[in-house]
């Protein structure tokens, strides 16, 4: 694969842009080598400034569930446009999105349009303390949250990857009240609760962890999380920004029959473009600016455009439904990519819900931070670079899920599953 105008292009970006790159997560830090800088992309398929084309595992790290460019989409933004970018006032989208968002997350009484998932993780949180009048919360290593300043620590993703789990830059008084606890570990978090109960605000997750690879809650775990809240008047928030309809319609909550007190979600309910929300019981929602004391604002919020965007796809989600055949196709990779790592003898775990999963390299099942940070991350180098070399585009770090799209077919699947083969038995 010639490669030359992608190199020249971040040759060139590097010398304005930190890394050449806008977040990160992109950067090839873990993996080695350049990025391919992206020219477009159409259905399943992101095609570089070379020509090259790939079959697309990261949809822009979750967003594009119904593949890049769905004509559906595509009209709703044109139609949008033609009236305007953006007016900083009221528009009858912004009603409708948050209209939809309550009727398909019956947790979610009252919503706030932001315009990223970090915002919305943030001011849920901001909300959760203004409602209890209480500064500690709680979150998970290895979760990943966006950068806000009390959550980067021992965070996933990008700073995962790069090895800074936690970022200077921050003040300590930013996260001296942030209580990093193992994931999936309900006696840690239950003698935490005994030790400072009235004094936490706030649990944030994953509900499914995507951020160190794709980790799957024990029921058990959720349902600690949700009766400890309860009976400590903490505020149970779920980051959905990764997992809001993409694990299923009504996001991971109504997978796993657990009810969070507050929802944070973007990626998808953005249809491509930048947005975010937070929401949950109206008597938290209740708190916020201007019906309430705590302040949240935002020069975009509820942007036309992007509302178009993202209600367009999610309705596309309501009527196609195209859940049943996610599940399919996820069970169909998944088993593909097992039996390849089997046949090459290599060490290995595969953890998937519906369309989002990983292939792990690591002996045992992951199901917190510390048996991720054991994850052979060499060897997914290897494998990330054979799979690119053969036009199959995955997440740069083994410590991300991988996504499956609608508009992904059976033949991607069975060229991806191929190319794992050839891949991982050259790097056995
Ligand atoms: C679970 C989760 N929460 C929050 C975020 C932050 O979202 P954003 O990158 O849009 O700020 C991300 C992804 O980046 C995420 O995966
Ligand atoms: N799982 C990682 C992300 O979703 C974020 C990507 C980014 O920060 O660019």
């Amino acid at each position: 694969m010639n490669h030359t105008l992608s190199h020249q292009q971040i040759e060139r970006a590097r010398k304005v842009i930190p890394g050449g790159v806008n977040s990160p997560a992109r950067a090839f830090g873990a993996v080695g080598g350049e990025p391919v800088v992206i020219d477009r992309g159409q259905g399943a398929y992101l095609y570089d400034l070379d020509g090259n084309q790939y079959i697309d595992y990261i949809g822009s790290w979750g967003p594009q569930i119904l593949g890049h460019r769905h004509p559906q989409v595509m009209q709703a933004i044109s139609d949008a446009l033609a009236k305007g970018t953006s007016f900083g006032a009221p528009c009858a989208a912004e009603t409708e999105m948050a209209e939809f968002l309550c009727e398909a997350v019956p947790s979610l009484e009252k919503v706030r349009m932001v315009n990223s998932g970090t915002e919305a993780t943030m001011s849920a949180i901001r909300v959760a303390r203004g409602f209890t009048g209480r500064d500690r919360i709680i979150k998970f290593s290895g979760c990943y949250h966006g950068h806000v300043d009390s959550l980067l620590v021992q965070a996933g993703s990008g700073a995962l990857t790069l090895g800074t789990p936690s970022s200077p830059g921050i003040p300590k008084g930013c996260t001296q009240d942030t209580l990093s606890l193992e994931y999936n570990d309900c006696q840690q978090l239950e003698e935490t609760f005994e030790k400072f109960g009235s004094e936490i605000a706030c649990i944030i997750l994953e509900p499914v962890v995507g951020n160190m690879g794709t980790v799957i809650p024990d029921k058990e775990f959720l349902q600690t999380c949700r009766d400890l809240c309860t009976k400590h008047g903490t505020v149970l928030i779920f980051d959905e920004v990764m997992t809001g309809f993409r694990v299923a319609f009504g996001c991971a909550q109504s997978l796993f029959g657990i009810t969070p007190d507050m929802t944070a979600l973007g990626k998808i309910i953005g249809g491509g473009m930048p947005v975010g929300a937070y929401g949950g019981r109206a008597d938290i929602m209740a708190k916020v600016s201007p019906d309430g004391p705590v302040y949240q604002a935002g020069t975009l919020s509820g942007n036309p455009v992007a509302m178009a965007a993202g209600l367009s796809t999610l309705k596309l989600l309501r009527d196609v439904n195209p859940y049943p055949h996610l599940e399919l196709m996820g069970e169909k990779l998944a088993a593909g990519l097992t039996a390849a790592a089997q046949a090459a003898g290599i060490p290995h775990q595969l953890a998937r819900v519906g369309s989002m999963l990983t292939l792990f390299f690591n002996q045992q099942e992951v199901k917190n931070y510390s048996i991720s940070s054991q994850n052979d991350t060499s060897r997914f180098a290897k494998y990330f670079h054979g799979m690119l070399n053969r036009g199959i585009y995955l997440p740069c770090s083994q410590y991300e899920a991988m996504f499956i799209s609608n508009a992904h077919t059976e033949e991607d699947l069975d060229k991806t599953i191929q190319a794992a083969q050839e891949v991982l038995k050259e790097i056995a």
